[in-house]
Parts: structure tokens; C-alpha cells; sequence
């Protein structure tokens, strides 16, 4: 079974310039998500977590991200065990990414 990779913010930037397939998940709460995400993210919750790994490409890259980059690591792992293939934890979570692109 396959485990979950870091991602580090250069590599977001990276990945998601080389590909659309790129699926961006926020496990913060919905009212910060609504103030500010990184462009293209869904917002992850208990109450569309079904309908999202049911319309998801398993083998397209996901990474989930959180406030600093601890609970999208076991995220991470919960969705590999739902079937995904290529799942990565941002580090530093939202909080990184809004400091690297204030
Ligand atoms: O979201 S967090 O667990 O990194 S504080």
C-alpha cells in the first residue's frame, strides 16, 4: 500500500504549472476556507467527502492541505485508504502557502 508524500510549496507551484490534473483538497474549517484558499482547492468536509471520492480520478495526484501542515497528514492517509493513489500533504499547510504568496 502506498503512503502519503510531503509536498513543499515550490512543489505545489510546480506540479500544478505542469498539470490540470492536480486535485487541491482544504481541510480547514468552511469560514476560513471562504476567507482565502489557494485557487482551484475544494473544500473538504464531512458532508461532501463521499460525493467527492465518488467523482474523484484515484490516479490523478491529490493534496490536501490544512492550517500548518499536521492534520493533512492524517488526512492523507485516510484518503489513501479510500482508494487514492498519489496523495500528498502540503507542509506548513494554508499558512505557508499564504505567507509564500502575500
Ligand atoms: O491544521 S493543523 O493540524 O496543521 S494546526
Amino acid at each position: 500500500m502506498s503512503t502519503f508524500k510531503h509536498l513543499s510549496i515550490n512543489e505545489l507551484i510546480h506540479m500544478t504549472a505542469e498539470s490540470d490534473l492536480v486535485q487541491i483538497v482544504d481541510i480547514r474549517d468552511e469560514a476560513s476556507f471562504n476567507t482565502a484558499h489557494i485557487a482551484g482547492s475544494i473544500n473538504l468536509n464531512n458532508e461532501n467527502i463521499a460525493n467527492i471520492i465518488a467523482d474523484a480520478d484515484m490516479d490523478a495526484p491529490l493534496v490536501v492541505v490544512c492550517y500548518h501542515g499536521i492534520s493533512s497528514q492524517n488526512a492523507a492517509n485516510y484518503l489513501i485508504e479510500q482508494g487514492f493513489d498519489d496523495v500528498y500533504s502540503l507542509d506548513g499547510g494554508y499558512s505557508a502557502w499564504s505567507t509564500a504568496n502575500a
